[in-house]
C-alpha cells in the first residue's frame, strides 16, 4: 500500500510511522538463533519518520527531526543507516533486472526515538523501499520485495504495508488483521536505547504459547480483552535492565491508561484510552512532569 503523497513535480514523499507490538509472544527459537513470534501488530498514525526524494547529480543524505542528530549521515557498512542500506540493496536488485537507476537527494526526518521497540530503522527502510520505487517509477514482483526487505531486518516486511497484522515466523509470515478497530494511545519513552539483540539474548523462557484467536470482528472491547489475555514476552528481560520501564509503566497507569505495555524489544511503552481526547490530555499531563522523555498521543491504524 502507498502510505506517502506526491508534494510537488520532481519530490516523493513518504511517511514512515512506528510499528506497536500490541502483544508480543516468544513461542521457539531457529537453529540460527533467531526467535520465533507470535505478534499482533499495529502502526501510529500520528508518530512517524518522514522521507524525501529529490532529484540529483550525486547520492546524498541528510538528516533532521528531534532525534536527527542521534544519527550519523556519514556511517557506512553494518554501522550505515538502513535507508542507505535499502536505497543500495534496492538499486542493485533492479540493476539485475537491467534497469540502472539515478541518483537520489534522500532526507529523513527522525521523529522517533532511536533503537526504541517502535521498529523507526525498519520502518525508515520499508518507506525508502516505497519512495524509491515510486520516485524512480520502478517496480519488483511482490515476493522479490518481500525477500529484499527481510534482507533489511525481521521487522521491515511488516512495516511495508504499515497496516494492522498478525506476524508469526521471525516476523516475515504475515497475516492481515483489516478487522481491528483504531484504538487511542499514547506511546512513552525514557529516552534509553535498547539493543534489541542482547534483549533476546536475556531471555529465559523461549518455549511459550501463541496468543489467542483475534476477534473475527472490530469491536474494541473484544479486541482489548484478547490484548489484556497477552504479553509481551520481552518485557522481563527489558525491565531486568532498565528500570525505567517499570517507572514509565506506574506513569501511564497514573495516566489512566486501560492497558499498559511494552512495544517490541523496548524500552517504549504504550498506554490505551478511551478515546482519543484521553490520550491527548495524558500525554500532556506526562510531558509536563518529565520533558526529557517521550509521549506522543496517536491513534493507530
Ligand atoms: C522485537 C521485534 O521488534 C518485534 O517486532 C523484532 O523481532 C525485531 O526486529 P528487527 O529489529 O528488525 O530485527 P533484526 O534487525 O532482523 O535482528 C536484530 C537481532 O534481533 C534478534 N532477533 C530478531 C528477530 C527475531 N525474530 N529473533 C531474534 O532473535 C537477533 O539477535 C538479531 O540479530
Ligand atoms: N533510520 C534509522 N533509524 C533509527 N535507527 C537506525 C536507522 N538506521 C540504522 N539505525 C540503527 O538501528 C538500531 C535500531 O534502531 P531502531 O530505532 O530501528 O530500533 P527499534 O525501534 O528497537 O527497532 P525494532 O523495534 O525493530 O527492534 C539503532 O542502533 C540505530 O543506530
Amino acid at each position: 500500500m502507498i502510505t506517502g503523497s506526491q508534494t510537488d513535480e520532481a519530490e516523493v514523499v513518504e511517511t514512515a510511522s512506528a510499528k506497536i507490538n500490541l502483544a508480543l509472544h516468544v513461542t521457539g527459537q531457529r537453529a540460527d538463533g533467531y526467535h520465533l513470534l507470535d505478534s499482533i501488530v499495529t502502526f501510529a498514525t500520528d508518530a512517524f519518520d518522514r522521507l524525501s526524494f529529490l532529484p540529483a547529480d550525486r547520492d546524498s543524505f541528510t538528516l533532521g527531526g528531534r532525534f536527527g542528530p542521534l544519527l550519523s549521515p556519514e556511517a557506512t557498512g553494518q554501522d550505515g543507516n538502513l535507508v542507505l542500506k535499502a536505497r543500495d540493496l534496492l538499486r542493485a536488485a533492479l540493476a539485475g533486472e537491467g534497469v540502472s537507476m539515478p541518483p537520489v537527494a534522500i532526507r529523513l526526518e527522525k521523529n522517533l526515538p532511536v533503537a526504541s521497540g517502535i521498529g523507526g530503522g525498519s520502518a525508515d527502510a520499508a518507506a525508502t523501499l516505497r519512495g524509491l520505487l515510486r520516485f524512480w517509477g520502478a517496480s519488483l514482483p511482490e515476493d522479490a520485495l518481500f525477500a529484499l526487505a527481510l534482507r533489511l531486518g525481521a521487522d521491515v516486511p511488516m512495516c511495508l504495508s504499515s497496516r494492522p497484522l498478525r506476524a508469526r515466523g521471525i516476523g516475515e509470515d504475515i497475516v492481515a488483521l483489516p478487522a481491528m478497530p483504531a484504538l487511542s494511545m499514547v506511546l512513552a519513552n525514557p529516552m534509553k536505547g535498547v539493543s534489541t539483540p542482547e534483549i533476546f539474548r536475556r531471555l529465559q523462557e523461549k518455549n511459550n504459547s501463541p496468543i489467542g484467536a483475534t476477534p473475527t470482528g472490530s469491536d474494541t472491547t473484544e479486541w482489548i480483552a484478547l490484548l489484556a489475555s497477552a504479553r509481551n514476552d520481552l518485557e522481563p528481560s527489558a525491565r531486568a535492565s532498565l528500570p525505567e520501564i517499570a517507572e514509565i509503566s506506574q506513569m501511564l497507569s497514573e495516566s489512566g491508561a486501560l492497558l499498559i505495555r511494552m512495544s517490541g524489544s523496548g524500552a517504549t511503552c504504550f498506554g490505551l484510552y478511551v478515546d482519543h481526547a484521553a490520550a491527548e490530555a495524558a500525554a500532556t499531563r506526562l510531558s509536563r512532569k518529565r520533558p526529557d522523555w517521550y509521549f506522543q498521543a496517536t491513534r493507530t491504524a
